[in-house]
């Protein structure tokens, strides 16, 4: 059998998607060793699963020795865990994330960052609106993406093998600034949580008859609606706090497009809810084609 590709990975905060990874790397016998980092009863909890080597609450302890760090908390948590990370830190260690916001993330760690410690930040794009290391599963990353957003000047030999990483646990990678990458998942991630968890709670405001008869008689769209905005509230609230800019921005463009919709309700202007439910249609067939290729 070939050597692992890495000998000792770190996987701090092993949640959901940190998880996964644990439970690929395995799989696919891409590390000597896996330690997670987390806290609570996580560690324990991750041991019991027998999804990782060894599992700790001591970060310091727990990126000793690792060749790969990936931080799988949500990105909020990103200053607390580099404070206790960064003297444990060895040149040469590749330090990654999973992280749904990439620039904001970047800006937190570069600063504090130890002399020769790599940064090749991730987002796999894939996930449920579950939580927890029992909910991880290997195959979630399977054909799906994973964005990196090194800076210009990191190695490309450890851009190569935190993609090969992704690569061997399914995912197809694509490489891009971390601008364009917060710029582009506002728009195809982060509104449409936005909107669920809106539309969840405008629901739950109704007056208490109405709101039990909404659970009660739920249609499909809706349930899909409370699927989603049934989503971690910190790891979202940790979106929405750290790609500001690119949501409000995003969100300032909804509210008009809302607003022209309003009003040609209003008017009774058919043809205008006709002509954008057309369009929209072509766009949702070009997206189930483009997951079929
Ligand atoms: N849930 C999803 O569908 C996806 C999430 N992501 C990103 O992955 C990251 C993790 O998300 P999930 O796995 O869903 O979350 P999760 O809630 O399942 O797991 C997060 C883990 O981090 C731990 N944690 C939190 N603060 C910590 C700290 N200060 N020190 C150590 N451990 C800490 C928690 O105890 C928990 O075990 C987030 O940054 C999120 O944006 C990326 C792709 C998809
Ligand atoms: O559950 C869903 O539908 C998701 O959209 C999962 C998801 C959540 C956050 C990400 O950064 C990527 C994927």
């Amino acid at each position: 059998m070939t050597d692992p590709l890495f000998e000792r990975v770190a996987i701090l905060g092993i949640g959901l998607i940190g998880s996964s990874l644990a439970r690929a790397l395995r799989r696919e016998n891409l590390a000597r060793v896996i330690v997670a980092g987390d806290r609570g009863d996580v560690p324990a909890r991750a041991l019991a699963l027998g999804i990782v080597d060894e599992a700790t609450d001591d970060l310091g302890a727990a990126v000793t020795g690792a060749d790969l760090v990936v931080l799988g908390a949500p990105v909020g948590a990103t200053p607390a865990i580099m404070e206790a990370i960064a003297p444990h830190l060895a040149p040469g260690t590749i330090l990654s994330d999973v992280g749904s916001v990439k620039k904001r993330v970047m800006d937190m760690i570069t600063p504090v960052l130890p002399e020769g410690v790599i940064l090749v930040p991730g987002h796999p794009v894939a996930g449920t609106e579950k939580s927890g290391p029992e909910n991880g599963f290997a195959e979630l990353f399977h054909g799906r993406w994973c964005i990196l957003t090194p800076d210009a000047d990191v190695p490309m030999g450890a851009v190569n093998k935190v993609a090969r990483m992704w690569r061997e646990a399914g995912m197809i990678i694509e490489i891009m600034e971390a601008d364009h990458h917060d710029r582009v998942l506002a728009i195809t991630s982060h509104l449409p949580h936005l909107i669920a968890y809106t539309i969840v709670g405008t629901a739950a405001n109704l007056e208490t008859q109405m709101s039990a008869e909404v659970i009660k008689f739920s249609a499909a769209g809706f349930r899909d609606f409370t699927r989603i905005a049934g989503s971690d509230p910190i790891m979202w609230r940790d979106v929405f706090l750290n790609n500001r800019e690119a949501v409000l921005d995003i969100l300032q463009r909804f509210t008009e497009d809302l607003t022209a919709l309003q009003r040609a309700i209003r008017w009774g202007e058919g043809e205008t809810l006709q002509a954008l439910f057309t369009r929209t249609r072509a766009i949702r067939q070009a997206v189930v084609d483009a997951r079929q290729a």
